[in-house]
């Protein structure tokens, strides 16, 4: 074959429902996407459950695992699943960093920062479970939990169900011997889970409520969701952060000699507490203002290279033979470009975990700043700023392989306004006809895909009829496309076919022989 470039898109949470009923992507005005799917060589991809490493088929994907698979054309166990393997075993207790941190906790304080959540994309109530039982049979008496409200991988108001859930499990250990409670929390869009950077504030925010335990008070957790959400009327995600307090005095700041586990499995939104956690007095992303001397690990390590955490408790997967890797060996030159928000999505995830790159010479990675706003404000994000790059990019025919990720199906599916949904979606639709003009300037093949669903699926299916209809922010079950344009090529058809199959794709519309490791090419030959 070997036309290039060969370009792809990810499409961030866009794919494929059959039914209209809160369908931004049926709805949306694309007629570029319309007429690629009905004109151009396409199938659908599992983007979900197993066939991106998760532990079952009803986990619905996400970026990361998304990402990761397309990025390596293998499937590997992730997170989610290696956790629940090493709990299950019990292997994660025996673990010198377990026994270090719990040893460390005895005659102090034992805490638990994490998305409080079933959502099982950052975290799992479940593994939180597991912990602070854990930390009982060890002998520790002072357990903290700081709770981040999720919202965003599940229903966008259920934060009191986990609320209620944990506190009824800490109350039955809870005795004259031992104590756990919730000190501290907020909602993860407001505090301390940003990501690549967007916006350290958020982390400033969380490390004054949970470590300073400076912020607004209150007597519980409940009392603080249902306050803020009579105040505001925000949904989970976006309520600010609360700290517990008794008389006055916060129920757990984090102090000298304290323990800090943050367990959540995935990295992206884990990497900056990490870093403040682990910093020397070099750390200047904020002012710590108190940086007490505590054990911190992290459930996974985050960045292998980057020894983000130092210290963890459960191996992440070692992810080898990536896309990136084997096109370098063969000198193809790369191109990658996002906006923040989905930067890492591109070159983090993408390269198995790796920030670094894997050849300075044939790499060239673009990040065009997100705007710091809530994004059902600008459901066009910066799709025209990525796409005005991004053509100059093809057009300068210094790059064979270009990769994007438009992030707007994704990130305004979140907020769970439909309206706004649709003008994202239209907005990578405007992108995608632009790029097909350079696409077709330089004769090269435009691929279209997605790493999971989540526009294609805004209300969430009412359990009884006449029931009231809820927005739903999280992802979803669904296929996700894949287009080619500008390849005379025969598709396969078969349900078994998932993101780990673009890999060997790319490779074949390249000319490179794909890594014996990947799975098979869509391509049928
Ligand atoms: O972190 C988030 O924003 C959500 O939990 C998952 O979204 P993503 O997997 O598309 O990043
Ligand atoms: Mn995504
Ligand atoms: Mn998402």
């Amino acid at each position: 074959m070997n036309k290039r470039p060969v370009i792809l898109v990810v499409m961030d949470g866009v794919g494929i429902n059959k039914s209209d009923f809160g369908n931004a992507v049926a709805l949306a005005n694309k007629p570029t996407l319309d007429k690629l799917w009905n004109e151009c060589p396409h199938t659908q991809l599992r983007a979900h459950g197993l066939a991106v490493g998760l532990p079952s088929d009803g986990d619905m994907g996400n970026s990361e695992v998304g990402h990761n698979a397309i990025g390596c054309g293998q499937i590997y166990s992730q997170g989610a699943k290696l956790v629940n393997e090493n709990i299950e075993t019990k292997e994660i207790f025996e673990s010198k960093t377990w026994k270090e941190l719990a040893e460390n906790a005895k005659g102090h304080k034992m805490h638990f920062i994490g998305l409080l959540s079933d959502g099982n994309v950052h975290s799992h109530i479940n593994h939180l479970k597991a912990l602070i039982a854990q930390a009982k049979e060890e002998g520790i008496t002072e357990v903290r939990v700081h709770a981040l409200l999720d919202g965003r991988d599940v229903p966008e108001t259920s934060a009191l169900t986990y609320v209620d859930d944990i506190e009824s499990f800490m109350e039955g250990l809870n005795d004259d011997t031992f104590h756990a409670c919730i000190a501290s929390g907020g909602g993860r869009m407001q505090i301390t889970m940003d990501r690549y950077e967007a916006n350290w504030g958020m982390v400033e925010q969380g490390w004054h409520i949970h470590v300073m335990g400076e912020g607004r008070q209150f007597e519980n957790a409940t009392q603080a969701i249902e306050t803020y959400r009579e105040e505001l009327g925000v949904i989970d995600q976006d309520l600010p952060g609360f700290v517990i307090a008794k008389d006055g005095q916060p129920v757990g700041t984090i102090d000298d000699g304290d323990s800090v586990i943050l367990f959540n499995f995935r990295g992206d939104r884990a990497q900056e507490l990490s870093l403040a956690f682990d910093g020397d007095e070099s750390f200047d992303k904020f002012d710590r203002v108190k940086n007490p001397k505590v054990m911190y690990a992290g459930m996974l390590q985050y960045d292998a290279d980057l020894d983000i955490p130092h210290k963890y408790l459960t191996e992440p997967p070692k992810i080898k033979y990536t896309l990136t890797e084997e096109l370098c060996k063969h000198g193809i030159k790369e191109y990658a470009i996002s906006e923040t928000q989905k930067y890492g999505h591109v070159t983090y995830f993408w390269n198995g975990n790796r920030s670094e790159k894997f050849d300075e010479s044939l790499e060239t990675y673009v990040e065009i700043p997100s705007d710091v706003i809530p994004f059902e404000q600008r459901p066009w994000m910066k799709s025209a700023e990525i796409t005005d790059q991004l053509i100059e990019a093809i057009e300068s025919g210094k790059y064979d392989f270009l990769r994007t990720n438009y992030p707007n199906g994704d990130m305004v599916g979140h907020t769970g306004s439909l309206p706004a949904t649709i003008i994202g979606v239209e907005s990578v639709d405007l992108a995608l006809a632009r790029l097909i003009k350079a696409v077709d300037k330089v004769n090269g093949i435009l691929l279209v895909t997605a790493d999971h669903g989540n526009a294609d699926e805004m209300y969430d299916k009412p359990k009884k009829e006449g029931a009231l209809i809820k927005s739903k922010t999280s992802h979803t079950l669904n296929r996700v496309p894949f287009i080619v344009y500008g390849a005379d090529v025969t598709l396969k058809q078969d349900d078994s076919l998932g993101l780990s199959n673009i890999a060997s794709t790319v490779a074949d519309l390249l000319g490179v022989a794909p890594n014996e490791h990947w799975n098979e090419s869509i391509i049928e030959k």
